[in-house]
C-alpha cells in the first residue's frame, strides 16, 4: 500500500487584502514602526499554516514567506551583506539591500547614495529576485537563522513544518562575481558549513524533513552545476544524517539533471510535472528507495485541474511507488490566493478557474482518490466544469480564427529596409543628433491612484476623471516642452498597468478583483485572464494621444504594449498553443498601431518588456518561441507607412544570446536597460552591427537616486564609442511610473544636458 501525502512548496506572502504591501509602505514611509510590521507579517503567516493545514495539506512549508524576497533572505542568512549597506538595525540593513537608501534633498542629490542591490527576474515567472554580489575572499557566517525562527514560531502554534531553503547551489549561482572571471560556485566550500548549520538547528528543533529548492536543475547542464550539487549533498547528508531532504526542482528540469538529482544522496526529489508531465512515467525506475514527489497542480497558472485526466495516469505510476508526495508544480508564489474573493467573476469563468486556495483543494480530493476513499461527487464536479470549459461557445470568436489563418507573410513586413525608412523618417521628424525622449510613464503620484480609486468605485463621475486626467497629461506636456525633451509622451495616467489596461479593453480577457501576484517587493500585478479568442472591438488608446499631440507642435509618441508582454504578463488559456494566443494579441494591437497612424501619430512605441523572460528555459526551446515572438511583433508593428517611426522597449536587457531575434523584430528605435552594466549590454548590438537606432538607458529608475549630468555624459560618450552617433538616443531604462516627481524632474533636466553637452562636442564631420 502506497504512502500518499499533500505538500505544498510555498504560499504567496502577501496577504488575501494585500496586507503585507500596506504595512511594508506605512513601515517605510515612517507612519508605523518595527513591531507593527512584524506583528502583520507573523498574523499572515499563523492564517496561511492554519488555512493550508484546513484544506487538506498534510506537509505545510515554512520559511517560503518573506519581508521582500527569498533570495536576499538567503543572503541575510549566511552574512553576504555589503558593509557599505549595514544600517541601524537588522531590518534596516535588510532593506537597505533591498531597496537602496538615501533620501532626495531639495537639490536632488542623493547624498548617502547606497545603491539596491540587482533585481532580475527569477527563472521565466515575473517575479524578481535580489542579487548578491560575491567576491573570491567572501566568507559566510550563520547571520540570521529565519529558518528555525519560523520552524519553532509555527511549532508554537501546533504545526509541523517541512522549512524551505533556497538551495546553496542556486544562491551561489544566481549571484554576481564582483570581478570578472570569478566564479562564484566557487565559494560552495566556504558556504556549506553555514548551511549544515542551519539544518542541524532544524533537526535540533524537531524538522523531520526540509525542502531545498534547487531550480538550477532546470537549466541546461553546464558549468560547473553538476559537480557543485554533487559536492553540496554529499556534504549536506554526511553532515546532518537523518535530516530528510526533499531536493525541489521546478519551471523545468533537465534529462541529464533529472538523472542527476535522483543519483544524490537526498531522501526525496520533486519534479515538476506540468512543465515535464513525460517524466511521470519514469519515476517507478528513477526513483529508488526515494520519495519523490509529484508537481502534478499548475502554479504558474489558473484553470481548474483536469482531476480524471491527471487521477488516470497517476493511478498506474503511484502504486509502483512506495511513498508518494501529491504537490504543486511550484511554490504558489506566483498564483492569486483565493477565487472565492471574487464576486465579480463571470460564474462561468470562475467555475474554471482554481488560485492557490482551491489549488490545494484539488490536491487533496486527488489524495483522497488514489486512497480509495469516495468522492466521486468532487471528481464530477470537476470533470462537468473542464468539459464545459472545452465547449463553451464563449471562448471561440471565428473571425478571430479566420484572421489569424489567413495572415500572410507580406503583413509582418515593412514597406521598405530600415535604411530608406530612416531617410523618410528623419526628414519628416526632423530631431537633432541624440534625441531625448522617455520610456513612457511618469509617477503614478497618490493623487493619480486616488483619483483612479475614487472613479472606480463611482465616487468620482466620469466627467471629472478624464478632466483631471487631461491636466495631468498636460501639465506633463509643458513640463516636457519646458526641459527640452524632444519627442513627448503623455505620461499614461490614466493607465493602472501596461498590461491590464489594454487587457480591460480587449475581448478574450476576464480580470480579477483580488488576484494580486507579487513582482517585486511591495510592487503587484494583477494578471489578466486570456480565457477567450482576443479582438479589439475599438481604438484604446487614440483619444489620449491624439490630445497630447493636439498640446504641443513636438512629436508625442504613440505608447503601446506588444503581443508577446501581453501573453506573457497574463494568466493564458492552455487549450491552444501560446504562438497562436499571440498572434490574436498581435492583429488587436496592428489595428491599434494603423488607427494611432491615421490619427496623425508619427513615432508608435510597442513596449515589449517581457519578450526575454518568455524564452523557455531550456535553450532548445527558443528557435520555437523566437520565431513566432518576432514575428508577432512584427504583425503589430509592419502595417505603418515608412515615415511612422516604430519604437520598441525592453528592460532586463540580457541580449548577447538572442541579439539576431531583437534585430529582426526590426524596430526602428530599441531602448533598453544598460546603465548598471556600464552600457556592457551595448557589446551585443556593436559585435553585432546592429544597424537600427538604440537607446541605451542612462540611468536606473528602480532607485531613487538623481545621476549627475556628467556621469550620464560619461555613459553617452562610451555609447558613442561603440555605436554610431546617429543610431543613439537618450533616455532612462524604463518608465518612471514607480518614481516620484522629485526626483523625476532634476533627473531628466540633467539627462537633457547630457544630450546637450554631447551634440555639443560633436567632431564637425559628424
Ligand atoms: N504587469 C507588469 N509586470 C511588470 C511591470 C509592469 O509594469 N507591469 N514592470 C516590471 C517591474 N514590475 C512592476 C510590477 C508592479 C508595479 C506596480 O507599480 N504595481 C502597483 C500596482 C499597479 C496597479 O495595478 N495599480 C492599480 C491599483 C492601485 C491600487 O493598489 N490602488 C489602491 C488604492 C490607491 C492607492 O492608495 O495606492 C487600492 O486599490 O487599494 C491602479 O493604479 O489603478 C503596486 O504594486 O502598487 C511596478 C513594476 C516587470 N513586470
Ligand atoms: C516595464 S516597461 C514599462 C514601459 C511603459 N511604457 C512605461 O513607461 O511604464
Ligand atoms: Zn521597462
Amino acid at each position: 500500500m502506497t504512502i500518499i501525502q499533500t505538500a505544498n512548496l510555498g504560499f504567496p506572502r502577501i496577504g488575501k487584502r494585500r496586507e503585507l504591501k500596506t504595512a511594508l509602505e506605512s513601515f517605510w514611509s515612517g507612519k508605523s514602526d518595527e513591531s507593527a510590521l512584524r506583528e502583520t507579517a507573523a498574523a499572515l503567516r499563523a492564517r496561511n499554516w492554519q488555512r493550508q493545514k484546513d484544506l487538506g495539506t498534510d506537509i505545510l512549508p515554512s520559511n517560503d514567506f518573506s519581508l521582500y524576497d527569498h533570495l536576499l533572505d538567503t543572503a541575510f542568512m549566511v552574512g553576504a551583506v555589503p558593509e557599505t549597506h549595514r544600517g541601524a538595525s537588522d531590518l534596516d540593513t535588510y532593506f537597505r539591500m533591498a531597496r537602496g537608501a538615501g533620501e532626495v534633498s531639495a537639490c536632488g542629490h542623493n547624498h548617502s547614495g547606497v545603491t539596491a542591490l540587482e533585481m532580475t527576474k527569477w527563472f521565466n515567472t515575473n517575479y524578481h529576485v535580489l542579487l548578491s554580489e560575491l567576491k573570491p575572499s567572501q566568507t559566510f557566517e550563520l547571520a540570521h537563522n529565519k529558518p528555525l525562527a519560523e520552524y519553532v514560531e509555527a511549532k508554537a502554534l501546533g504545526h509541523q513544518t517541512r522549512p524551505v531553503l533556497v538551495g546553496p547551489v542556486t544562491f551561489l549561482a544566481l549571484s554576481k562575481p564582483a570581478i570578472g572571471g570569478f566564479n562564484t560556485l566557487s565559494l560552495l566550500p566556504r558556504l556549506l558549513p553555514v548551511y549544515a548549520e542551519v539544518l542541524h538547528s532544524l533537526q535540533d528543533a524537531g524538522a523531520d524533513w526540509v525542502q531545498i529548492d534547487e531550480p538550477v536543475l532546470a537549466n541546461a547542464p553546464g558549468g560547473q552545476i553538476a559537480l557543485a550539487l554533487t559536492e553540496a549533498y554529499a556534504h549536506l547528508v554526511r553532515e546532518v544524517p537523518g535530516l530528510k531532504l526533499m531536493l525541489t526542482s521546478y519551471f523545468d528540469v533537465h534529462d541529464a539533471n533529472l538523472d542527476l538529482a535522483f543519483s544524490l544522496p537526498v531522501a526525496g526529489v520533486h519534479v515538476d510535472l506540468t512543465v515535464r508531465p513525460d517524466v511521470l512515467e519514469k519515476l517507478p525506475s528513477l526513483a529508488g528507495d526515494k520519495t519523490v514527489s509529484l508537481g502534478v497542480i499548475d502554479g504558474r497558472n489558473i484553470w481548474k485541474a483536469d482531476l480524471n485526466a491527471l487521477l488516470a495516469r497517476l493511478k498506474p505510476v503511484v502504486s509502483q511507488l512506495g511513498r508518494v508526495i501529491l504537490a504543486p508544480s511550484c511554490s504558489l508564489l506566483h498564483v492569486p490566493i483565493d477565487l472565492a474573493q471574487e464576486d465579480k467573476l463571470d460564474s462561468d469563468l470562475k467555475s474554471w478557474l482554481a488560485f492557490a486556495e482551491q489549488k490545494l483543494e484539488e490536491l487533496a480530493i486527488l489524495k483522497s482518490a488514489l486512497s480509495g476513499e469516495d468522492v466521486s461527487a468532487q471528481l464530477a464536479e470537476n470533470a462537468a466544469a473542464i468539459a464545459a470549459r472545452k465547449t463553451s461557445p464563449r471562448i471561440h470568436n471565428p473571425a478571430v480564427t479566420e484572421r489569424v489563418a489567413n495572415l500572410t507573410p507580406p503583413m509582418s513586413e515593412r514597406q521598405s529596409p530600415f535604411a530608406e525608412r530612416i531617410l523618410k523618417q528623419r526628414k519628416r521628424l526632423n530631431l537633432p543628433l541624440y534625441p531625448t525622449t522617455t520610456i513612457g510613464s511618469f509617477p503614478q503620484t497618490a493623487e493619480v491612484r486616488a483619483a483612479r480609486l475614487q472613479h472606480g468605485k463611482g465616487q468620482l463621475g466620469d466627467a471629472d476623471y478624464d478632466a483631471f486626467l487631461k491636466l495631468e497629461t498636460e501639465k506633463a506636456i509643458r513640463w516636457q516642452e519646458e526641459i527640452g525633451l524632444d519627442v513627448l509622451v503623455h505620461g499614461e495616467f490614466e493607465r493602472n498597468d501596461m498590461v491590464q489596461y489594454f487587457a480591460e479593453q480587449l475581448e478574450g480577457y476576464a480580470f480579477t478583483q483580488h488576484g494580486w501576484v507579487q513582482s517585486y517587493g511591495s510592487r503587484y500585478v494583477r494578471p489578466p485572464v486570456i480565457f477567450g479568442d482576443v479582438s479589439r472591438p475599438k481604438p484604446m488608446t487614440v483619444d489620449w494621444a491624439a490630445y497630447a499631440q493636439s498640446l504641443t507642435d513636438k512629436v508625442v509618441k504613440g505608447m503601446l504594449t506588444g503581443p508577446v508582454t501581453m501573453l506573457q504578463w497574463a494568466f493564458v488559456r492552455d487549450d491552444l498553443p501560446r504562438g497562436t494566443v499571440c498572434r490574436q494579441i498581435a492583429l488587436a494591437i496592428r489595428d491599434e498601431v494603423l488607427d494611432l497612424e491615421a490619427a496623425g501619430i508619427r513615432i508608435i512605441q510597442i513596449d515589449e518588456a517581457a519578450f526575454r523572460e518568455g524564452l523557455p528555459i531550456d535553450p532548445a526551446g527558443w528557435p520555437a518561441y523566437l520565431d513566432w515572438a518576432v514575428d508577432c511583433f512584427r504583425i503589430a508593428a509592419a502595417g505603418v507607412a515608412d515615415e511612422t517611426q516604430i519604437h520598441t522597449h525592453m528592460c532586463y536587457s540580457e541580449f548577447n544570446d538572442i541579439i539576431r531575434a531583437i534585430a529582426a523584430m526590426d524596430a526602428d528605435v530599441i531602448s533598453i536597460e544598460t546603465s548598471r552594466s556600464n552600457m556592457e549590454l551595448l557589446e551585443a548590438f556593436i559585435d553585432f552591427k546592429y544597424p537600427n537606432e538604440v537607446g541605451p538607458g542612462l540611468y536606473d529608475i528602480h532607485s531613487p537616486r538623481v545621476p549627475e549630468t556628467e556621469e550620464m555624459v560619461r555613459l553617452l560618450a562610451r555609447a558613442a564609442q561603440r555605436l554610431k552617433p546617429e543610431q543613439i538616443w537618450v533616455n532612462p531604462d524604463c518608465g518612471l511610473k514607480t518614481r516620484g516627481w522629485a526626483e523625476t524632474r532634476p533627473a531628466l533636466e540633467r539627462l537633457v544636458e547630457a544630450a546637450k553637452t554631447m551634440r555639443a562636442n560633436q567632431p564637425v564631420w559628424v
